[in-house]
């Protein structure tokens, strides 16, 4: 359960008060995620999501991630809205972290996504990336390739004891994406964690997109990368080429997959492979004490970066250029 800060009633009550939503009824601690500190806030207007921002959010990047989704549901992207305060602001100070309060978006997150729901996904990834094309706003990729070699170094003594012989394998993995990573993809804003938990369905049928705290500008194709990785190997972590033929075909059906962007595939695989092996090694090493949180698996991610590692080229995962 991620709640890393706790917040008082009387925190709670002072920081509503700022809001046009009524009255406080409940606040319950989300059990999921393991980002940032989330709660359901049900007030005498309705259900609301309230959400403090922790250790991986720089603040300066807050306003890039709530006019984005300002900018994606004026465009027709189903996403929550930063719900403003009185004073116009949309983000706002509890419990000594940046807050804001964003509206409920209703549907359920699949557990075990079937070929139409990597389908779906693929078509709403497509219309997503459509739909930043005019936003304004500029956000580096903080935890691109540059990045990955320092987030190696603070783990790596303490590496072989989650899986020995990971410092050195890790080590000449970095070595390998850093001297071939591509450039010059089609490139745009991506949302960069759309996992499974973070796509809402109702039925079999899409209905939003949530947690745009890692958006920023980068290649479309790595998106669809994180994507392959995050919804299209099976519990046992064997690759589902029908999977991955649904969310590229779906994707396919509303923005152009260019050669380069499909040849770049197998590598963006592994380097987003990596990038979540990395963070996921980060935070296991460091629960924070006192943290309702459950880490979530670096070897998961391992198994996946190591299935990459023996494909040459994408048509090797049984997909069709
Ligand atoms: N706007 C929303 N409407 C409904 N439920 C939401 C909303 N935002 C978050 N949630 C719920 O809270 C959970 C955690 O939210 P979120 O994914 O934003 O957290 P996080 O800590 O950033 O997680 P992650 O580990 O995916 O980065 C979601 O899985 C969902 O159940
Ligand atoms: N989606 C990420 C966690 C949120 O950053 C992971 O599964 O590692």
């Amino acid at each position: 359960m991620a709640v890393y800060t706790d917040v008082s009633d009387e925190d709670l009550a002072a920081f509503v008060a700022l809001y046009d939503i009524g009255d406080t009824l409940a606040l319950k601690g989300i059990a999921e995620g393991v980002e940032n500190s989330n709660f359901l806030l049900h007030t005498t207007s309705g259900y609301f999501i309230l959400t403090l921002y922790e250790k991986r959010v720089n603040p300066a990047d807050l306003p890039f991630f709530l006019e984005l989704m300002r900018h994606l549901a004026a465009r027709g992207i189903s996403c929550p809205q930063p719900i403003a305060a009185r004073s116009g602001a949309m983000l706002g100070e509890l419990a000594g972290r940046p807050a804001a309060i964003i509206s409920f978006l209703d549907g359920m997150w699949v557990r075990r996504p079937k070929r139409e729901h990597c389908a779906e996904l693929g078509e709403a990834l497509a219309r997503f990336h459509l739909a930043g094309a005019d936003f304004a706003g500029q956000r580096p990729n903080t935890l691109s390739v540059d990045s990955w070699r320092p987030l190696l170094g603070a783990s790596l003594d303490q590496a072989d004891t989650v899986v020995p012989g990971l410092a050195a394998e890790l080590t000449a993995e970095l070595d390998h994406l850093e001297s071939r990573w591509p450039t010059g993809l089609p490139a745009g804003v991506i949302h960069a964690d759309l996992f499974p938990d973070n796509v809402f369905f109702i039925g079999e049928r899409l209905s939003g997109l949530i947690d745009f705290y890692f958006a920023c500008n980068d290649a479309f194709a790595y998106d669809v990368a994180i994507c392959l990785n995050a919804w299209c190997f099976e519990p046992d972590l064997s690759f589902n080429v029908t999977k991955a033929r649904a969310l590229l075909n779906g994707y396919r059906q509303v923005r152009d997959f260019t050669d380069a962007e499909f040849a770049a595939l197998p590598l963006l695989a592994r380097g987003s492979a990596l990038r979540f092996l990395l963070t996921r090694l980060h935070d296991w090493l460091r629960v924070p004490p006192g943290a309702l949180v459950t880490p979530k698996d670096p070897r998961e991610y391992l198994r996946k970066l190591r299935f990459h590692q023996g494909v040459s080229t994408a048509s090797d995962y049984g997909l069709a250029p």
